[in-house]
């Protein structure tokens, strides 16, 4: 599990371990890392030229002593000093006396660089960046330097991801002792680049239950339902699927065809689209008539192109007493209050545009603070929420379990018809006994990892259709199985 702190759990670790510890150690530790990840970068560290953006706080120490170890090892470094009466001092006395120089032309510097140290704000920075920090991003940016952010992108907001304003964009960005949540978290996830995380001691002072988290593939493959030698299919668990209409059959098929990949034992589907489903997926149940009288089922998925009139379909399901996935048009459909009394755990699944309806706020809110939008969804439902987009998010109501951030997604998904995958594949996994937050998350990365894996394969635009029939590769990427016949040789 990869787990993020937000500022004021990081500062109290750092006190607590800067107890311990002579003055200065943490930075130098930052630094000795920052440096090594800027020599890994650069391939050749002596003779490269390095410019050093350097705030008056802590983020631009680091920036400076890594500065001074490049210098030390043969680099031409040049600092800018936003503030040069406050520049940190023993960062900028260790680049000098390491043959370190400050910039007479700071745009002149930074057009010849082959390497930029976004050192100008870190967790102290507020907003956006300031009207001096700009064009100095912007000029950073627009070189062909290797731009390298210092703990976070500056004018990033650490514990939220979003931008108010302008942040510098990295190609790369070097965190200490532990990830903060805006890191995996858009817009702030998008202007970091990939992101390396140096050990500085903060690990044993921070508290078990981080602030966010993320999937990786051990985690999920822990996580993936798996049959056991006494399995029959109606105890792997039966997911019903309430989708399609006559103006929207495939909605019902791309469900289905999620459903039939998540580990549930059956697919049952009810609806208009079953002649659809049927001729494309003999292998599932199909019924008309209302939910209530389709047969027990272990959970539900509702909504995908469901059109205008389905209330009596969406009020059906939610007044069963199993876990219930609500998607698309169903989210239009249903009944607050309804969902906030419900027993069972329901399991919200808004795009941005869903979500802001369901809060009376505008698309661009929900997508500039999706951390805050996630988690006031799941308050005011009293349901998990599983917020799609560039970064889904899934959160659970209450303040016990972490938000989950998806690590694997893809703009690829952005095509029609993958979210009715995406509804199948999560209610499948809700019907096979994972909690709803736990079939959010898994859900989430098994359908961005196949989305990643159908376009590595055909390196073109990829159609809903194709992420379903990718979901057993993914499902073998994360189990890491090679096609071996377990217990044959
Ligand atoms: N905690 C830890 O465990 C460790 C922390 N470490 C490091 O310390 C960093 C935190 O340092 P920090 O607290 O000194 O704050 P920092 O990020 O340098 O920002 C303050 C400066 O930014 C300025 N400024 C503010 N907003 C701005 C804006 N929008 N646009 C432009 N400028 C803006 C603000 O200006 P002022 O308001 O004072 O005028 C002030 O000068 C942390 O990220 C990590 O790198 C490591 O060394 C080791 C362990
Ligand atoms: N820019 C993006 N980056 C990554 N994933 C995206 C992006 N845009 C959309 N997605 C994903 O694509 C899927 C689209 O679902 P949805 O909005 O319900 O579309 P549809 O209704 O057409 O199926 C979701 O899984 C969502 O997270
Ligand atoms: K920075």
């Amino acid at each position: 599990m990869r787990t993020a702190y937000c500022v004021e759990t990081v500062r109290a670790a750092e006190a607590e371990l800067m107890a311990r510890l002579p003055g200065g150690a943490l930075m130098h530790r930052a630094a000795a890392g920052l440096a090594a990840a800027c020599a890994g970068l650069l391939g050749r560290v002596y003779g490269a030229r390095v410019v050093v953006l350097a705030g008056s706080g802590d983020n631009g120490g680091d920036a400076l002593y890594a500065g001074a170890r490049l210098a030390r090892r043969g680099a031409g470094v040049a600092a800018v000093l936003l503030a040069p009466d406050r520049a940190h001092p023993g960062g900028l006395a260790d680049l000098l006396a390491s043959g370190g120089r400050v910039a007479d032309d700071p745009f002149e510097a930074l057009a010849a660089a082959d390497l930029v140290l976004d050192g100008i704000t870190g967790i102290g920075g507020k907003g956006g960046l300031r009207a001096d920090a700009v064009p100095l991003a912007r000029a950073a940016r627009g070189s062909n330097a290797v731009v390298v952010a210092v703990d976070l992108p500056s004018g990033t907001e650490a514990d939220t991801g979003e931008v108010r304003g302008e942040a510098l964009r990295a190609d790369a960005t070097v965190t200490f002792g532990a990830y903060k949540p805006g890191l995996l978290v858009d817009p702030a996830h998008d202007h970091a680049g990939p992101v390396r995380l140096v050990p500085i001691g903060l690990e044993e002072h921070l508290p078990s239950v981080p602030d966010l988290e993320a999937l990786q593939h051990g985690d999920v493959a822990r996580l993936l339902p798996h049959p056991a030698a006494e399995s029959d299919k109606y105890r792997r668990g039966v997911v019903g699927v309430v989708a399609g209409s006559a103006r929207y059959p495939g909605a019902a098929v791309l469900a289905v065809a999620g459903a039939l990949r998540g580990g549930a034992g059956a697919v049952r589907y009810v609806g208009p689209g079953a002649d659809a489903v049927i001729a494309r997926f003999p292998e599932s149940l199909v019924q008309g008539g209302p939910p209530s009288k389709a047969g027990r089922v272990q959970a539900w998925a509702v909504g995908p192109g469901l059109g205008e009139d389905a209330e009596g379909a969406v009020r059906d399901v939610l007044a069963s007493d199993v876990p219930v996935l609500v998607d698309a048009d169903g989210l239009r459909l249903l009944d607050p209050q309804t969902v906030r009394t419900r027993a069972a755990p329901t399991l919200l699944t808004p795009h941005a545009g869903e979500a802001a309806a369901l809060l009376g706020v505008s698309r661009e809110e929900v997508e500039s603070a999706r951390l805050a939008s996630v988690r006031e969804l799941a308050a005011r439902f009293g349901a998990t929420v599983l917020l799609k987009g560039s970064t889904t998010l899934v959160a659970a109501p209450g303040d016990a379990a972490p938000v989950r951030a998806n690590p694997m997604g893809t703009p690829w998904l952005a095509t029609a018809g993958s979210g009715d995958v995406l509804s199948g594949l999560t209610g499948s996994l809700l019907a096979a006994g994972l909690d709803a937050r736990d079939a959010g998350s898994v859900g989430a990365y098994l359908h961005g990892l196949a989305a990643r894996l159908a376009a590595a394969r055909g390196g073109t635009p990829i159609t809903a259709q194709e992420v379903a029939d990718a979901l057993p590769s993914a499902c073998r990427d994360v189990r890491n199985i090679r096609d071996v016949v377990p217990g044959v040789s």
